[in-house]
Formats: structure tokens, sequence, C-alpha cells
């Protein structure tokens, strides 16, 4: 097999570390094909192990080839960010896992895992363990003077000595939690951390951001509500480069492959997913997206499940936003809680555009997912006036759009800005995410046809 072939296919493997097969339409030729390759970075390497065409029996092996030193495989451009994503996406899935199985305790429990802050929100147990272990995590793999966090919980409200309980649930969930690393293919601790080595993790995040150097930002339970309520959350981590997103993962725990499920409360996926037998890759339960900016590509993969270790590419495909652009075939997402954004003012662009279904009502960020996967054309929040919107909650699904397809911005039509520290400043009424251009331009004009005549 010719070399600048095998290149050509090595577009299509997932710019990550180690082994996997995957299937690759419409390339090699007209041909679709599946490839089995190997990949190491610490040497630069890509060996195309196999190929094997759908309709031959013929099999192909390529030699060892020098991976292209300085080029991204898909646009030329420095392939920077493959280790971070592959670090990201590990320490999300842990958080993920983390995450089910507290939710799981506070459903069947009902427990007394939901705390209440000083701002009227909730937070849980989930919060602030996620944040200390993805925290952990990043340190341990990156080295802790190169990273620096901004996300949402900060240290001061956990410290609180009559938070003592609260305190010793987390130092305990941390540990369990880190003690399953090798089996994401991380570094578990020698021995379990102590409590002032949790709280010294969470306080590790006390970036603020701005335009220069980079961080990340993290959002450890996104969707606090439809988390306590059992029902859609993410988590949300992206790396953040002068002032620009350059990578974004989205932890989607229970948001399964089939799309029909996101329209059902989670009470009744669990349900129906107990009489549905699970399939081998374990797309019934939830999910795992991720994106590098400038790759052109966004990629899924299953939350790992049970005791299985994660072998990487984990079973990950890439996803596509979709290809609809009439309003009337459209579906448009925005969030539950009509605190968060006007219902009535999205209702009124939704008729002035000719947007038909009716909305799809999401916790979380897993609407900027659902819109990547392609499983909804629009995403619309219009904050009341004076809510300053928050990195952590827009960084990691816009640049994950954006790969996939997708244009991301405010309702002025311009790009959300992330440099400006913890807060979109400068935001222009509201967010706009759409699979493409025609349904977002045509949005841009709604809003500023009705804006003046609105209340907002
Ligand atoms: N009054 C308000 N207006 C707009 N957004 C708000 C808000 N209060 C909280 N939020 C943000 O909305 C997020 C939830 O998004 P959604 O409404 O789409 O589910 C919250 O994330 P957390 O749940 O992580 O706090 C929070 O950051
Ligand atoms: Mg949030």
């Amino acid at each position: 097999m010719p070399l600048n072939c095998s290149i050509s296919l090595a577009t299509k493997v997932p710019h990550i570390l180690g082994q996997g097969r995957r299937y690759a339409p419409n390339h090699f030729g007209k041909t679709s094909c599946f490839l089995t390759y190997s990949r190491n970075y610490q040497n630069k390497s890509l060996q195309i192990v196999s190929l094997s065409k759908l309709n031959q029996t013929q099999n192909y092996t390529s030699s060892i080839m020098e991976e292209p030193k300085s080029l991204d495989l898909l646009s030329g451009k420095p392939e920077k960010y493959s280790k971070e994503i592959d670090i990201a996406v590990r320490a999300v899935q842990m958080a993920c896992s983390l995450c089910q199985k507290v939710q799981d305790s506070i459903i069947s429990k009902s427990n007394n895992q939901v705390q209440s802050k000083d701002d009227n929100s909730l937070v849980t147990v989930a919060d602030w363990s996620v944040q200390a272990t993805v925290s952990w995590i990043l340190c341990e793999s990156l080295g802790s003077r190169n990273v620096s966090i901004v996300a949402e919980e900060d240290v001061e409200t956990l410290s609180k000595t009559h938070k003592a309980g609260l305190l010793e649930a987390v130092v305990q969930t941390v540990n369990e939690c880190l003690a399953e690393a090798p089996r994401f293919g991380l570094n578990a601790p020698g021995v379990a951390l102590t409590t002032s080595e949790v709280l010294e993790a969470i306080s590790h995040c006390n970036s603020s951001g701005g335009p220069i150097g980079r961080f990340w930002a993290l959002d450890p339970v996104d969707g606090t509500l439809g988390f306590v309520r059992g029902d859609q959350y993410a988590v949300a981590l992206a790396l953040i480069e002068e002032g620009e997103v350059v990578l974004g993962v989205l932890g989607c725990p229970n948001y399964p492959m089939r799309k029909e499920w996101l329209n059902y409360h989670h009470r009744y996926h669990r349900i129906i997913s107990k009489l549905t037998p699970p399939t081998s890759e374990s797309w019934d339960k939830g999910c795992v997206i991720y994106a590098g900016k400038g790759s052109g590509e966004a990629w899924m993969q299953p939350l790992l499940q049970g005791n299985k270790k994660l072998v990487w590419p984990n079973s990950a495909r890439p996803v596509r936003v979709s290809s609809i652009n009439n309003p009337a075939l459209a579906t448009f997402c925005e969030p539950v809680e009509k605190a968060n954004s006007s219902h009535s003012f999205t209702a009124g662009l939704a008729h002035s555009m000719g947007l038909r279904m009716q909305p799809l009502r999401v916790y979380s960020m897993v609407k900027y997912a659902a819109i990547a996967r392609g499983d909804a054309e629009i995403f619309m929040k219009f904050a009341r006036a004076g809510y300053k919107e928050k990195i952590w909650d827009h960084a990691a699904g816009a640049v994950i759009i954006q790969e996939a397809g997708g244009v991301v911005t405010d309702a002025g039509g311009r790009p959300l800005d992330f440099s400006k520290g913890m807060y979109l400043d400068g935001l222009d009424r509201g967010i706009i995410a759409c699979a493409g251009p025609v349904l977002h331009d045509k949005i841009v004009e709604a809003v500023d046809a009705s804006w003046n005549s609105s209340s907002l």
C-alpha cells in the first residue's frame, strides 16, 4: 500500500494515543473500509496495521511510518493538544463515573447530599468532589505549575466548620474516585489524599481567567438542578489559550446514543434502559463529546461502564451537526428554567421565523452536545438583563459545536469572548448556537426585529 494512502486514511483516526479500529467511509478511493491502526505519540509513529475493504476480503499492511511531526492530521496545523485532549477526556470520564454514583444515591435515598449555597443555587458533594478530582488529575498529569484552573466552586464554603460532615463525604468520594484512575489510564495517588490535600486541589482552581496565557475552565456539575432532579447535567472542561477556547470536553452521563431519550425524564430513561438489552459499546448510556480547535472534527465516545478499562479510542466516532436549514423542520433547545432564559421571548422568535416544533427544554450544556450531535438544530439563551454569563457554562460547548460544523455567537452575531475573565463580558443580549449559518442568520434577524418590543 502506498504511504500517502495511509496518511489520507489516518486523517480519520482519532487524534489520540493508542490503538483502534475505525470505519473509514469513502476513503481509499471511493471504497468504504475498516482500518486497524496503532499510534504512538512518544516516538511519533503511526502504523496502519491492516486495512480491509468491506466488499473484499483483501487486507493491507503498512510499515511503521514517521507521523508528520508538525502537522495536524487533518488541517495541517500543529497537533498541539493531543496530550491535553487525552488527559481531559479521561478526567471527565472519571468525573462522570463519580457523578453517576452520587446521582444514583440521591435518587434512591433522597438523602441529604444537597446543601444550600449562599447564592441560593444548589450544590452537592459531586460538585466539590469533581472539582478536586479533575484538579488533582490535571496537576498530576501536566505538573501543577503548568495548570491554572477557573472553576465554579470556591473552597471557603466547603471549609466552614459546620460543613465538616460534608467535607468528610467529599474526601471519601474523591479518594474512591481517584483509586479508580488506573482503569481510566491515569495515575492514582500512592496513598489516599488527606483532607488538606483535597482542599488544596479545590483551591488550586483559583484562576480568574483573562486574555493572557493558558487556563482550564471547569464546570464540575453543570445543570445542578437537572442533577438533583435525576435529569440531564454535564461535566464541562475547556482549555483556553490567549483568550481562545482551544479544546472542549463535555461529559453527558444521562445523554445516551438514542436521541429520542433526550425528551424523557431520566427516571423514565432508567426504566427503559433496564428493559432494553445493553449493547457491547454501551451506547445506551451516557457519552463524552470532545473537540480540539482547528481540527474540523468533534468526537463522541461512550461512558466507561462497570469495571471496564478505558482503551483508547474507546469506540469514539465523529459527530457532525445536522444539515437541516429549514426552520419548519428544525428543533430548538433552551433551558428548562424560565428564570435562566425567557421562554416567552424565544417563543416569539420561533413563531416569527417559522419554527414549528415544540422547544426541547434540557438542563445544562447537554444542549450544546445535542446540537453537535445533530439531534437538534438551534440553542438559544436569553437571560434576564444584568445576568452575567460565566465562561465555564459555554466554553466547552462552543468549541465542540464549531468543530462539528456549527455556529456559536451572541445575539449580535459576534463570537463569544472568553478573554474577559470569569464572565462573557460584552455579550450582546443572548447566546445563539446553530447547526449552520442559514438558521443562524434568520435568528439574528428575528432578534433584531423583536428586541425593542420585548421586556428584556
Ligand atoms: N438567572 C440566571 N440566568 C441565566 N443563567 C443562569 C441563571 N442562574 C444560573 N444560571 C446558569 O445556568 C446554568 C444552567 O443552565 P441551564 O439553565 O441551561 O440548565 C447554571 O449552571 P450550574 O447549574 O452549573 O450552576 C448557571 O450557571
Ligand atoms: Mg453551569
